[in-house]
């Protein structure tokens, strides 16, 4: 009955107050909980430490440094309810990692949560895995975000035909494509084809961990949401805080 996470600091799993920088509820109020390990292998993953545990040292925001060995915590669900709702916060955002390929422990801890409180659960995903029913009955709202070529991910383990379709046919399924140049907006386009992905449920984001980068790509993004009519999110904590851990 245990949930592998994403360490913050040496032992304590990455459970963090912060606004939700990315997608369609961006700028709200939430606690963040990090699960480790991911089935795919983005080159320009911002969250590496979460799958591949070695040589990367990045300190938490309050500076604290930790062995790069230190890069999960396995705990029991209930005690990570009870951390999560310590941070007083309504809307959970569950992220990784590849949250969904721990679903049904998510769901137990999820039980656990319900018990302590109300709660709108978000669940960031790269769209690869079919959350079961269970999940879905408690999940407000899936932030996908499938992998495009340029993220060096093979494209038959990135894209599954089978999960676009379920969160294509999910109303509180937003996708959420990482882009870094014109011809990934094509790309975008020719899934949005292919899988009848809602245009008014599509966001773009640029692919940057620095504000300089950010902005640079969100100049010629914002062109290409209004030709296409897809929306634009930034990525408030990079912004904020930098590419920090807990943040
Ligand atoms: C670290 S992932 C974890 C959740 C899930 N594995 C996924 O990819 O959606 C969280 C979000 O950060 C995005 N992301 C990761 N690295 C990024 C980067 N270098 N630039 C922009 N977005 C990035 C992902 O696309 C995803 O929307
Ligand atoms: N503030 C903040 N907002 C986020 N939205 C999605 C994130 C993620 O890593 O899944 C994220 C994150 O890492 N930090
Ligand atoms: S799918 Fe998400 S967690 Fe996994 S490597 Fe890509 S961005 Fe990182
Ligand atoms: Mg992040």
């Amino acid at each position: 009955m245990m949930l592998s996470l994403a360490t913050i600091i040496p032992g304590k799993p990455e459970i963090f107050a912060a606004l939700q920088g990315e997608g369609a509820s961006i700028g709200r109020p939430c606690v963040f909980l990090r699960l480790s390990r991911c089935n795919l292998a983005c080159q320009w993953c911002d969250t590496a430490y979460t799958w591949r545990f070695e040589g990367d040292n990045r300190p938490h925001k309050d500076g604290i440094a930790f062995d790069r060995a230190d890069n999960q915590v396995v705990w029991d669900e209930a005690k990570v309810a009870e951390a999560i709702h310590a941070f007083g916060q309504s809307r959970l955002v569950i992220t990784g990692g590849e949250p969904l390929l721990q679903a049904p422990a998510l769901v137990r801890m999820l039980d656990h949560l319900f018990a302590l409180g109300d709660y709108q659960v978000e669940i960031e995903t790269n769209g690869s895995v079919v959350p079961g029913e269970a999940l879905a009955a408690r999940v407000a709202q899936y932030n996908v975000s499938p992998k495009l070529g340029h993220s060096g991910n093979p494209r038959d383990l990135a894209i599954r035909p089978e999960a676009l379709r379920f969160f294509a046919q999910y109303p509180k399924a937003f996708f959420k494509f990482v882009v870094a140049t014109p011809d990934d907006v094509e790309e975008v386009a020719a899934l949005a084809a292919e899988h009848g992905l809602p245009a008014e449920r599509i966001f773009l984001m640029p692919e940057g961990r620095d504000p300089e980068t950010l902005r640079a790509r969100m100049v010629w993004i914002a062109d290409l949401c209004l030709q296409r009519g897809y929306a634009m999110t930034d990525r408030l904590h990079i912004h904020l805080s930098g590419d920090t851990r807990g943040t």
